[in-house]
């Protein structure tokens, strides 16, 4: 009789052939955020159309139109739609909907990675393999896929029928999926009964966790604008307002180097912490070495471990990420830059609201400028998405719990998430399906950041993890 236990093993014989699809996937630089690699988003999405019609899947493009990207109009890359069902009694089975993102975070070997970020690197002393969207979140998609080819090879069908919808924005702001999702949600997304993601990460290195809340995000570009052109600063420096000095005058009110933030209002909008809050912190398996691992060294603002994890989960912060148009090569360029652009964002949570996250940062910005008195002129612009928040006393939870007892042997931790992921909102709110973010990567993979990794046995465990999921959904009632 097949069972699950034969696709677990030849999950594990496949391991070799697992790795190459990683590489083949890695090796496409789906840079969303850029418009000169836009072309190898849709190519990535091609990819992945082709490796589910190999599996026997439909797979449908979904045209999403343009954006002005930095002042560029250009075509936004499409949303997979995807349907896969059980061969027997698919209409006694549940139907899961499965969501990941075929786009990645820049990277650059002259950020400061040890291999090239667009080819995966197999550290054989490590077992590690690195690469952009290793574990972010090309990993955790092709183990999906994994999946299905393991059942189909060892002639199991799948307990439950699956719906995928992928994007290839999810690290530009998901920009035109939500208005997609809302159009098709009486059709594509119809007899959807739970909804699961993987695209996050365990709290440590050791311990597996399910996720049922994520921070939302405002995403903010600063621009100060000054002469018409850059100046020399030995002709026009004390002459002239520069707009590099009013930025970093700007930006330097926001947040103290204790994490403060520092714009009116904002910390009022936070929901109070409830007690019984405050003791799952305190249980939460977890450590500042493991934070320190994470990081490469000790640089945490706190040392204590519940007031950590609750930085990162149940309170916003504001981080400073770059400043567009500023000197930033090699050399003692002597310039005076004509027009700015400072970049940061605020991680929101419960009760947060976006829109008046972003009134109340433009107003601050604006007075903090007016305070100046310079001749520059500001212009602050925001976007982002809401918090998420879900609800664990659910079979969805329960089914992935008895997954990860299977495949780890314990009983995993339960968390909320420091990142976000906008679309998780808008699934819960539209489909008013039980959504479950099941990680496969660890803490310390290094998302978004240089060499990024995900280990072979988190790919692979994480991968039987996910169909083992599958099976639990299917006999969970
Ligand atoms: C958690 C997820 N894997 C992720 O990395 N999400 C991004 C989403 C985002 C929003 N704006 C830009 N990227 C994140 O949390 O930064
Ligand atoms: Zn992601
Ligand atoms: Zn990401």
């Amino acid at each position: 009789m097949t069972s699950i236990d034969q696709v677990l093993q030849k999950i594990d014989q496949n391991k070799e052939k697992l790795i190459a699809r990683l590489a083949e996937a890695v090796e496409i630089p789906s840079v969303s955020g850029d418009a000169a690699y836009r072309k190898h988003v849709f190519e990535m999405a091609d990819w992945l159309k082709a490796q589910l019609e190999k599996l026997g899947a439909t797979a449908e493009l979904k045209p999403l139109g343009k954006q002005n990207l930095d002042g560029q109009e250009i075509e936004l890359p499409p949303v997979i739609f995807s349907d896969l069902k059980a061969k027997t009694d698919a209409d006694k089975k549940k139907t899961i909907l499965i969501y990941g993102h075929f786009d990645v975070q820049p990277a650059l070997k002259s950020d400061g990675w040890n291999s090239e970020p667009f080819k995966l690197v197999h550290d054989e002393k490590t077992g590690r393999l690195y690469g952009r969207g290793s574990t972010d979140d090309k990993g955790p998609v092709i183990g999906w896929l994994n999946v299905i080819e393991a059942h189909q090879q060892v002639g199991l069908d799948l307990p439950v029928n699956l719906k995928f919808c992928f994007e290839g924005m999810e690290e530009s702001s998901s920009v035109g999926l939500d208005d997609l999702i809302r159009k098709h949600k009486n059709d594509f997304f119809t007899g959807v009964d739970a909804i699961c993601i993987s695209d996050n990460y365990w709290l440590g290195t050791k311990k597996p966790c399910l996720t049922h809340g994520l921070r939302g995000i405002t995403y903010f570009k600063l621009r100060i604008s000054g002469p018409q052109a850059d100046l020399h600063s030995g002709v026009f420096g004390g002459m002239v307002h520069e707009p590099m000095t009013d930025l970093f005058a700007v930006m330097s009110k926001l947040v103290t180097p204790q994490g403060e933030i520092l714009v009116p209002g904002i910390n009022e909008l936070v929901a109070p912490l409830t007690s019984e809050e405050a003791q799952r912190f305190d249980n939460m398996e977890y450590a500042l070495t493991d934070l320190h691992s994470a990081t490469g060294k000790d640089v945490a603002i706190n040392d204590d471990k519940a007031k950590t994890l609750m930085a990162r989960m149940r309170y916003p912060s504001l981080s400073l990420h770059g400043v567009e148009g500023a000197f930033s090569a090699p050399g003692a360029k002597t310039v005076i830059c004509a027009s700015v652009i400072g970049k940061f964002s605020i991680r929101l949570v419960p009760d947060m609201k976006p829109e008046k996250v972003i009134s109340l940062v433009q107003d601050y910005v604006q007075k903090e400028f007016a305070k100046l008195g310079s001749k520059n002129t500001v212009h602050i612009e925001g976007e982002g998405g809401a918090p998420w928040y879900a609800d664990p006393n659910h079979w969805n939870y329960v089914a992935a719990a008895k997954a990860t007892k299977k495949i780890y042997g314990v009983e995993p931790d339960l968390t909320r998430e420091g990142g976000s992921i906008p679309v998780a909102l808008t699934f819960s709110e539209e489909l008013q399906k039980n959504l479950l973010l099941l990680p496969m990567g660890r803490g310390d993979d290094g998302a978004h950041s240089t060499n990024e990794k995900i280990d072979i046995s988190n790919y692979i465990e994480g991968t039987k993890l996910l169909g083992t999921y599958l099976h639990e959904v299917a006999a969970a009632s």
